[in-house]
């Protein structure tokens, strides 16, 4: 059975009631999710992959595909042993480590060494803002622009987040002022096969996302090319994508980035699992 933990407080997630293995053990994570599927996003795009949803995130998209594991955070929380029981499982030699913001958690780095050791191909999909020392084969980052902040406009209107609640002006606060670390993203460059995947909500974005490009290639020392800049349309749905995957398209070609799809939402409409 999931555990809810109170979304308004972050540090709250690490003491929320388990679910499974005891949560001050240093051999267990809160995991949201853990499922097979093909990996819908980014350079290995169709590669079947185990995925791995922690639970708990440092920031607040607005748009978050997620919702339960930042906004309102739900997990179970399982031992190490029974995370590689589970993905040994499922035969596949992929596995994609993804949340919420899985870098959050030490254990994630524990993790990740068992699947190193095991011989899986591990991909982390995280926001970039934390950098951490792991046996990462693609660090897939993904660096939240000003677009994703629950602004102080939403804020005012009481726009509601998609469970009907009214967005808190502090989460959006604290999103902004935390959603950039210039030297978390330059050494994840330095250290790990990169790909830096921006979620694109329109043409508005692009000035952003060429700054924070340039800003990243005068911090590391890592060459970073356009073709590992990746653009993906912001949506949860096929609707929703149907609006945006051919202007992000369009924008990419014009830029010279790569573009990806979201293979998942195509397929399965991004259901749970998928
Ligand atoms: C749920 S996040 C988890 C990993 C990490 N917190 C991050 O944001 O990179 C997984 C991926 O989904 C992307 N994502 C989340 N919501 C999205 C949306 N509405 N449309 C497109 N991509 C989305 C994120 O940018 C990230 O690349
Ligand atoms: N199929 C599939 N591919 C994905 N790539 C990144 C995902 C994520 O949520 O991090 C994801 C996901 O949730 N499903
Ligand atoms: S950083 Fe990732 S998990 Fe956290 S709110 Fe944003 S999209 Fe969701
Ligand atoms: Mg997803």
């Amino acid at each position: 059975m999931p555990v809810d933990a109170d979304p308004a407080d972050p540090a709250s997630e690490d003491d929320a009631g388990s679910d499974g293995a005891d949560p001050s053990a240093d051999d267990a994570l809160p995991i949201n999710e853990l499922f097979h599927s093909l990996q819908g996003e980014g350079r290995l795009a169709g590669v079947p992959s185990v995925f791995v949803r922690t639970s708990g995130c440092n920031l607040r998209c607005w748009f978050c595909d997620s919702y339960h594991t930042s906004w309102e955070p739900s997990h179970a929380w399982l031992g190490l042993d029974e995370i590689v029981a589970e993905v040994e499982n499922y035969g596949a030699d992929h596995v994609v480590l993804t949340g919420g913001e899985p870098l959050m958690h030490d254990e994630s780095v524990t993790l990740l060494d068992r699947l190193d050791a095991a011989g899986y191909h591990t991909t982390v999909e995280t926001n970039g803002t934390i950098y951490r020392d792991a046996p990462i084969d693609l660090a897939s980052v993904s660096p939240k622009l000003a677009s994703s902040t629950p602004s102080a406009d939403l804020v005012a209107e009481g726009t509601p987040r998609p469970d009907g609640e009214p967005v808190d002006a502090a989460a959006a606060e604290r999103h902004e002022a935390d959603r950039l670390d210039l030297d978390a993203l330059a050494r994840l460059v330095e250290t790990y096969d990169t790909q830096l995947k921006f979620v694109v909500t329109g043409p508005d974005d692009m000035a952003e996302i060429d700054q924070l490009v340039d800003r990243v290639r005068d911090a590391a020392s890592a060459t970073v090319a356009d073709t590992d800049v990746l653009l993906m349309p912001e949506g949860t749905t096929r609707d929703a994508l149907d609006g945006t995957r051919g202007t992000v398209a369009e924008l990419a070609l014009e830029r010279g980035y790569r573009y990806t799809p979201r293979l998942h939402v195509d397929l399965w409409n991004d259901a749970p699992g998928t």
